[in-house]
């Protein structure tokens, strides 16, 4: 594999899933496949699991990781093409991308999106610059529109904690105060739509995500309704993606409470504000699986390492 930006780079999950938690039994099996190999990782923005799981990552893999935060630290990256560079942006991508690739074998990259520019943050500008300018494979870290590591890590989760064949799997959306990227709502909706699942998705309305990513899955109004029978609630915030970036609704009666939960296990790529999003009686009980997702971030970025470097 070259690249790792998109669940569509993932040609077989269930193979991926097998794989990724053959790592977890065994997570230093391959540490010579990354010997004198740098893993660079680049934020543009945040970060507490991403940073430190795909670090631990490189470690079992026996690569060395070298972290920088972009903003603030770096100079500003200009991604314009044939701009005037008398503002202030102090350095184009294409020198940036191409200075790192000298130092890196690999380079991972988070970028969030502006949320107020819907076509700018659709091109994925950042990402895509990465991809078309380094010289080395290029790993999302969460882009504008997905956070493909998540959603994987998310699949091999759903696996390993499901007693049923095909699970019933609803993604809610719940409410928040700022506006949220779309991202881990898209890359969850890819993956469940690669799995035998039976997946729906829940939010109010002026909150369906991108018709390009739901598809054809079924999208209701009423969370209630989408609840019935559901053996995993995943859960996030997002902002309107026709109305983009608004906060249109607050509503806290789209929270997750354990009486809603009911039998399911609730799931959330964290981090996340409790008593908003979801109650405190959910995430302190046997029903949640958020500590386990973050382990397994470690053994999905692992895979995603590991099928890169034996390609190098
Ligand atoms: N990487 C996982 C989620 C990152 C980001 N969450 C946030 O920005 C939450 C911030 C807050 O709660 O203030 C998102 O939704 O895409
Ligand atoms: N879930 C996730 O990506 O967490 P961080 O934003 O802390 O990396």
């Amino acid at each position: 594999m070259k690249n790792y930006t998109s669940i569509n780079d993932i040609d077989n999950i269930n193979t991926w899933i097998k794989e990724a938690r053959e790592i977890k039994a065994n997570p230093f099996e391959n540490i010579d496949l990354g010997k004198n190999k740098t893993l660079g990782l680049l934020f543009f923005n945040s970060s507490l699991r991403t940073r430190l799981s795909t670090q631990k990552a490189a470690l079992n893999l026996g690569m060395n990781p070298i972290v920088m935060n972009v903003s603030g630290d770096a100079w500003g990256i200009e991604f314009g093409d044939g701009t005037i560079m008398n503002g202030n942006t102090a350095e184009h991508i294409k020198e940036a991308a191409a200075v790192v690739s000298q130092y890196c074998n690999v380079i991972a990259v988070r970028a969030f999106p502006s949320l107020t520019d819907k076509e700018k943050d659709e091109s994925e500008q950042v990402l895509k610059s990465f991809v078309k300018f380094a010289s080395v494979p290029i790993v999302s870290m969460e882009s504008a529109t997905g956070h493909p590591l998540q959603g994987f890590t998310d699949a091999i989760t759903i696996a390993e904690n499901t007693t049923k064949k095909r699970p019933k799997v609803v993604l809610s959306w719940a409410p928040h105060i700022k506006a949220l990227p779309h991202a881990v709502a898209n890359s969850f909706t890819q993956a469940m739509q690669k799995m035998d699942v039976e997946f729906v998705i829940t939010n109010p309305e002026g909150y369906n995500l991108s018709p390009d990513i739901t598809k054809d899955t079924k999208i209701f109004h009423n969370q209630e309704e989408a609840f019935k029978n559901a053996d995993f609630v995943y859960t996030k915030n997002w902002s309107s993606y026709d109305d983009y970036g608004k906060v249109l609704n607050t509503d806290p009666n789209w929270m997750i409470t354990k009486e809603k939960l009911g039998t399911a296990k609730f799931m959330h790529c964290l981090p996340v504000r409790r008593n908003l999003i979801v109650e405190d009686a959910v995430l302190d009980s046997e029903a949640s699986l958020v500590i386990e997702q973050s382990n397994n971030r470690t053994f999905a970025a692992q895979l995603v390492l590991s099928k890169i470097l034996k390609e190098l």
